[in-house]
């Protein structure tokens, strides 16, 4: 075994316990009293987030570290791996120990947060060291871009034949069905056609973990993300299409009555019915509990929706909608939600809303095509009694947290795929494009951009697989998926970002894919929970963890 694998692991066990630190000096600010004190949080946000960050470069350490483990195991740690793993790691641990970007204009400094002394000391743990003098250095970077130059890349293997295979067939059908028409269908503002869609369906991207008695593949998250990851390589409206489909199979096999999973999951599952998540409003965004969007009972039973949604993507197309709606007093908080399967008919381009107390406006965007986007209205609209998800009023909001998890994994997949794809954009130009007599890929400042983009995308990966095997198994996993989304979507915006450095004016113009990419990138921060969001609950699940369990 090579010594920096061992190496890595006591690395990932080193930044533990700086975090560790990190969290008492945390909890001692907004739980003075042991318990956690929002109002304290929100004022020192920046030690809350600044925590949540801290434990994310740590977990994505200990995430490369079981990586290279694994690639070892499968006699599979070759050159490539050992240069992406000391680059990673050298990187996150300087990163710890001196700064760690938490968005374009803010660095978090532990030193600054009062661990000055801890932050010296992890630097120069025996450990530590190697990682950070001799981890990412101007050679180990050009020597992993030549490596990538010929097209050689880092272990991807899970070990699993069956996954492994998925990969492959899911990689196929992304190089031939999507990537090569995605930029024709960004630049035309199209849907993605039908028959795309229906290819997917086949390939069972729609029912990847809806039980097999229900139509689906009954498979976990980590088989999610390599098909979402996979997709996404190609477009990342291909990697989305299964977000709805995901977000509505879990909460109808969570929390539907049988009626409700054997009508529904079937069809979600083969891709006949197209689902739509309704839930942010105008006023209402990250904080999603104060929505108002109101579900009156009329008196045969069904409901009457009144109220404006916005930001729905696939709504016109969509023929099922997962409803978030109050049906409690207007302020009944969290408690007063209610989660409704409202069906609708499939609009067409000529008439999106063709029914009665529904209508919708197409909302133009930057990127995160071949859906649409549209604000929604409701005007008495009419949903059936038997819609109410799981049959019992109140319990909205609770269905819906239990899906964060998974499609914040989901996201994060999205994401590691998006990298991937303005990875292999940006290398593949430099390579080809000469200046100053050589190709790009030859001067140290994009080679170090190439050799960190492969670096940063595998830690993003494996930190996304590390929470997808955790849910797969049953445990409580808000925090790791959280961290997973958090880390990916920075890293999938810097790989877009640099790879349109490097790819000039051209990466300007829109006839350059990189021009899609980047504005794909750039949503992945704000949905599915913004960054300050996920920090927020990565920062209150750490510290309120700690304290539930010291209560213990
Ligand atoms: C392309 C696209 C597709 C979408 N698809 C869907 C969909 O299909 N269904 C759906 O229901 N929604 C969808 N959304 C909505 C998305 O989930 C919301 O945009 C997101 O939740 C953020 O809400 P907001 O836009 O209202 O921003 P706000 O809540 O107004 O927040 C704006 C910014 O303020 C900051 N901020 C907010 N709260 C805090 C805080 N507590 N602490 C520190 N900073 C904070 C963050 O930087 C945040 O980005 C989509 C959005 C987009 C852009």
């Amino acid at each position: 075994m090579s010594d920096w694998i061992a190496r890595a692991r006591q690395c990932a066990d080193a930044a533990a316990r700086l975090v560790d630190r990190l969290r008492a000096v945390a909890a001692r600010q907004v739980a003075p009293a042991g318990r956690f004190d929002p109002a304290l949080a929100e004022t020192n946000q920046r030690m809350v987030h600044g925590l949540a960050w801290a434990a994310t470069t740590a977990e994505a350490i200990a995430a490369s570290a079981d990586w290279a483990a694994r690639a070892d195991d499968q006699a599979s740690f070759g050159e490539v791996e050992e240069l992406t793993l000391r680059i990673g790691i050298g990187e996150y641990c300087a990163q710890l120990a001196h700064g760690i970007p938490i968005s374009a204009s803010e660095i978090v400094r532990l030193g600054e947060l009062g661990l000055a002394n801890d932050c010296t000391r992890f630097c120069e743990a025996e450990t530590v060291r190697p990682f950070i003098d001799d981890g990412n250095t101007v050679h180990t970077r050009a020597a992993l871009a030549a490596l990538l130059a010929e097209g050689v890349r880092p272990f991807e293997g899970l070990g699993d034949g069956e996954l492994d295979m998925m990969r492959d067939q899911l990689r196929a059908f992304t190089a031939e069905r999507i990537a090569p028409f995605a930029h024709g269908w960004h630049l035309a503002d199209a849907l993605i056609p039908l028959e795309v869609v229906g290819e997917m369906a086949e390939l069972g991207v729609f029912g990847i973990c809806i039980p097999a008695q229900y139509g689906g593949l009954g498979l976990g998250k980590l088989a999610m993300s390599v098909v979402s990851e996979e997709l996404s390589r190609g477009w990342i409206c291909a990697g989305s299409l299964g977000t709805r489909s995901e977000i509505a199979g879990e909460l109808i096999a969570a929390n539907g009555t049988e009626a409700q999973r054997a009508g529904y999951l079937p069809r979600i599952a083969d891709g006949t019915v197209l689902p739509t998540a309704v839930f942010t409003e105008p006023d209402h965004g990250s904080d999603l509990a104060a929505i108002t969007t109101r579900a009156v009972r009329a008196e045969d039973g069904s409901y009457r929706v009144t109220g404006a949604k916005t930001w729905i993507t696939h709504a016109a197309r969509a023929d099922l909608m997962t409803l978030l709606c109050r049906t409690g007093a207007p302020g009944s908080g969290y408690g007063g939600l209610s989660m409704l399967l409202a069906e609708k008919t499939r609009g067409t381009e000529a008439d999106p809303f063709p029914d009665p107390g529904i209508e919708g406006s197409e909302i133009a965007v930057l990127g995160y095509r071949g859906m649409k986007e549209y604000a929604l209205g409701f005007d008495g609209f009419a949903v059936a009694g038997e819609g109410l998800l799981g049959g019992e009023e109140g319990q909205g909001f609770k269905q819906l947290m239990q899906t964060f998890e998974g499609a914040r994994i989901q996201t994060a997949a999205r994401a590691v795929g998006v990298g991937w794809n303005a990875f292999e954009l940006g290398l593949a130009y430099a390579c080809e494009r000469r200046q100053f007599g050589r190709t790009l890929a030859a001067f140290p400042r994009v080679a170090d951009k190439l050799a960190m983009m492969a670096a940063e995308i595998v830690m993003a990966r494996e930190l996304t697989y590390s929470a997808a095997k955790a849910k797969d198994r049953g445990e409580r996993c808000d925090i790791e998926a959280g961290m997973a989304k958090l880390l990916a979507a920075r890293v999938a915006w810097t790989a877009a970002d640099s790879a349109l450095q490097v790819h000039g004016g051209n990466g300007y113009a829109l006839e350059y894919p990189i021009s899609r990419v980047l504005c794909d990138a750039r949503i992945l921060n704000i949905f599915e929970g913004a960054a300050e969001i996920q920090a927020q609950v990565i920062g209150k699940g750490l510290i309120a963890r700690r304290g539930n369990a010291a209560s213990r």
